[in-house]
């Protein structure tokens, strides 16, 4: 790894020479979660995102971790979804199934997709219904300090305009405080109708991870991390702050070309 430290109020900074390290790191710290959270809980409730992440966490259908990672506990979820039908080019779900997904074993019911056949609000209720059923048998854990689902892991990624998941600047969904999931028909980027977690589910999780690659994304990773002044806070990849849980980014050099390494120490 070129660099590792932790960021005074930002979580831990894993920044990569390049994204063949980036992968193999991610693998790894994915595995290890994977592994800690079946020993304590006998499961792992992970949160996936969409995007450029899904080629990223390409390592783990490779040895050792095809075999060594427990698949059968996995319970696979969505930090976001966009509202088409799952064989469409836009899906997040077709995303993963078919890059990860359909190459390890994980068990087909507990993946947890959303219901592709109705409105974006109906979606995002029939979604959220589904994770408080699996909160109500602790399949997925629950807050100690609020009724949040509390994920083992939510992996997020990025945009250049600083939005995770699907949560996009300015936007009103970032002031939802109960719901956990919610719905947008105006994204700006394409395709508009989505569902998404809200940022209290979010920062419920145990680990949240942020995997953020490429030049065209320094400016907004200097913004969502720097110390950077009262403008940015806003900045929906800045709203990121486990309340009790860990953060972690995972940043290529270029992504970092921008930060101001002062701020954190080895
Ligand atoms: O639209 C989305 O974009 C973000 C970022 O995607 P990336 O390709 O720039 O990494 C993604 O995390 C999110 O899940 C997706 O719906």
């Amino acid at each position: 790894m070129a660099h590792s430290g932790v960021h005074k109020d930002r979580g831990e900074l894993r920044i990569h020479e390049n994204l063949d390290e980036l992968g193999t790191d991610l693998a790894e710290y994915i595995a290890e979660l994977s592994e800690a959270s079946v020993k304590e809980r006998g499961v792992f409730a992970i949160a996936i995102s969409g995007g450029s992440l899904i080629g990223l966490m390409g390592k783990l259908c490779e040895a050792p971790y095809n075999k060594t990672v427990d698949w059968a506990k996995w319970y696979i979820f969505w930090a976001d979804e966009r509202v088409v039908a799952k064989t469409h080019a836009d899906s997040n779900y077709k995303l993963a199934k078919d890059g990860l997904l359909s190459k390890v074993p994980v068990v087909p019911s507990h993946v947890n997709s959303i219901n592709d056949t109705v409105s974006a609000e109906e979606a995002a209720n029939d979604y959220e219904f589904h994770v408080r059923q699996l909160v109500k048998t602790r399949t997925v854990n629950v807050s100690d300090i609020s009724d949040c689902p509390k994920f083992d892991l939510i992996l997020l990624g990025m945009g250049s305009d600083g939005h995770v998941a699907s949560l996009f600047p300015n936007h009103p969904v970032l002031d939802e405080k109960d719901e956990w999931v919610t719905f947008i028909t105006d994204s700006p980027k394409s395709p508009p109708e989505r569902i998404t977690f809200t940022l209290p589910v979010i920062n419920s999780a145990s680990n949240v991870v942020v995997v953020v690659t490429g030049e065209s994304k320094a400016e907004a990773v200097h913004l969502a991390i720097d110390d950077v002044g009262a403008d940015c806070l806003s900045l929906p990849a800045r709203l990121i702050q486990p309340t009790k849980g860990k953060l972690a980014w995972f940043l290529d050099k270029l992504a970092a070309s921008k930060l101001d390494g002062s701020q954190f120490s080895e």
